[in-house]
């Protein structure tokens, strides 16, 4: 056996397989994209046989690129995409739907009947979350209701359901496992986060079957073994851990008051807030950053729907460039005299807001508004939002927000004007660390320490090391007037 680590990061537009070597650098990657289904408006599907297939595919290319065999991994970690939820077969593994996606908003209607019959407090105490459709517990009960056949099959206990995780292990194992971890269990409305179980009430609410569960384990724990005929070799699974989560553990962020911001489709800010439990007062997310060796530490989220998308959107939607990278060389063309904000409410808006009727909007538009103002005004639109987050947090937390340093991962954080915009209006400094792939290196931290070939958290946070940061430079007048003109373009975008 060989001391090198295999991340598997199954997200929401790709699936990678990232191979370290027991010094904790990259090797080789695996990466294959898959196909979103969008089967109604604000339905967003995939297909768990191609999260499979891609996952597989994925593996075997970083193997050779790495000219490993199976043997000489010590481990696997996985990480994915969260709260997307597939119900399979438990005999053959067929799921009897497609996964409905994170982004899903097919259960609006399920969560405004909740919070009118007054759940609402109920849930957010015991699970830390809000009734959103975002979350997978609404999800599992319209699967149920819905498709053909399945609330039969879950009471004859033929069919079980998962997260991402979940499902993925349940086909690396030849379906011997059933299993998921704490970080992925906390995203579903059905776990208490304080007692560390299944819900019954929540569960009897949701009309959901508590056998149709997987159990919950520590984040770096024995998930189970690959079948030997999918690699060669049978390699274990050690360690397991929602993708924001596995970012968090990956940036080093273990001491409370800790923060990190990831930019990748939508952009998900946590912050670690220890061995305590902090309630949100200001429509944030309680959640669990890791459960390890029993010990739960928790984190206060801000979830942002649309951040890197917004880019995808000025250059496969509006077409005013050709690729991502472009954006910020446009965005620092705009004329400053022009005040234009861009609402990217495509799929309404998460954190503080969670206005799921919300749709995007654009204000401030003059003759002289052109491309370049429409860049600035979508990049800035993030560096709004994670502020909108950072005054919720800092309020939850008491902390000031010049005390706060933000370490920043994902795709967008290569834009160095993005960065500095980002800094300029929060005012506060954003680290950008030399490794990137924070996400997949969290998920090997967990499985490689468990193995005993990489080292424990105080090590691995040395191995943190900057690459840029940052700093405020905007004037603070300036600033001041911006804040104020996108609080007033969100509060005509919200729908009620
Ligand atoms: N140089 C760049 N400037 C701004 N945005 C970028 C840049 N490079 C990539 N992006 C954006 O980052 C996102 C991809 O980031 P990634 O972390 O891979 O996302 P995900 O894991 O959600 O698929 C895309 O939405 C893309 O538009
Ligand atoms: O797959 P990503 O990186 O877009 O992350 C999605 C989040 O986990 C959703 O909560």
């Amino acid at each position: 056996m060989g001391g090198y680590i295999l991340a598997i990061d199954q997200g929401t537009t790709s699936s990678r397989a990232i191979i370290f070597d027991a010094q904790m650098h990259i090797v080789a990657v695996g990466q294959k994209e898959f196909e979103q289904h969008y089967p109604a408006s604000g339905w967003v599907e995939h297909d768990p046989e191609e999260i499979w297939s891609t996952t597989v595919w994925s593996v075997k290319k970083a193997l050779s690129e790495a000219k490993l065999s199976a043997s000489e991994i010590a481990a696997i970690g996985i990480t994915n995409q969260r709260e997307t939820i597939v119900l399979w077969d438990k005999k053959t593994g067929e799921p009897i739907q497609n996964a409905v996606v994170w982004q899903d908003r097919r259960t609006a209607r399920m969560c405004d009947e909740l919070k009118k019959q007054g759940l609402e407090e109920k849930f957010s105490r015991k699970t830390g979350l809000l009734l959103d459709p975002y979350f997978s517990g609404t999800k599992i009960a319209w699967l149920l209701d819905n498709v053909q056949g399945a609330r039969k099959r879950a009471e004859n206990g033929e069919i079980i359901a998962g997260t991402i995780d979940s499902y993925l292990i349940w086909k690396l194992t030849g379906g011997r496992e059933h299993v998921t971890d704490a970080t992925n269990a906390s995203r579903t409305l059905v776990y208490n986060i304080e007692a560390n179980d299944w819900d019954d009430e929540l569960l009897e609410i949701l009309n959901i079957p508590r056998s149709l569960l997987p159990e919950v384990k520590d984040c770096a724990a024995d998930f189970g073994v690959t079948d030997a005929s999918l690699f060669g070799a049978e390699i274990k699974i050690l360690g397991v851990a929602g993708d924001q989560q596995a970012a968090t553990i990956g940036q080093a962020c273990f001491k409370p008051g800790m923060m990190k911001s990831t930019y990748g489709t939508g952009c998900f800010a946590l912050l670690n807030t220890g061995e305590k439990l902090v309630r949100s007062k200001n429509r944030l997310l309680t959640t669990i950053a890791y459960r390890l060796n029993g010990k739960t530490t928790y984190a206060l989220e801000g979830s942002i729907f649309i951040a890197g998308a917004a880019v995808q959107w000025l250059r496969d939607g509006i077409k005013v460039i050709g690729k991502a990278s472009q954006s910020g060389e446009l965005a620092a063309e705009a004329d400053e005299t022009q005040h234009v904000y861009f609402v990217p409410a495509f799929v309404g808006l998460g954190a503080p807001h969670w206005d799921a009727d919300a749709r995007g909007a654009i204000f401030g538009l003059t003759r002289n508004t052109g491309p370049a103002e429409f860049a600035r005004a979508a990049l800035e639109s993030v560096a709004y939002q994670t502020n909108d987050l950072l005054v919720a947090m800092h309020k939850d937390w008491k902390a000031k927000a010049s005390d706060t340093v933000l370490r920043v991962d994902g795709g967008m954080v290569a834009s160095d004007w993005t960065m500095q915009r980002l800094a300029d209006l929060l005012n506060a400094p954003v680290d950008r660390p030399i490794i990137l792939e924070t996400t997949a290196l969290g998920a090997a931290w967990l499985a490689g320490s468990r193995a005993g070939v990489w080292p424990d958290a105080g090590e691995f946070a040395q191995q943190w090391k900057l690459d840029r940061r940052f700093d405020p430079a905007m004037e603070a007048t300036l600033r001041k007037k911006k804040l104020a003109g996108w609080a007033d373009a969100v509060s005509r975008t919200l729908s009620a």
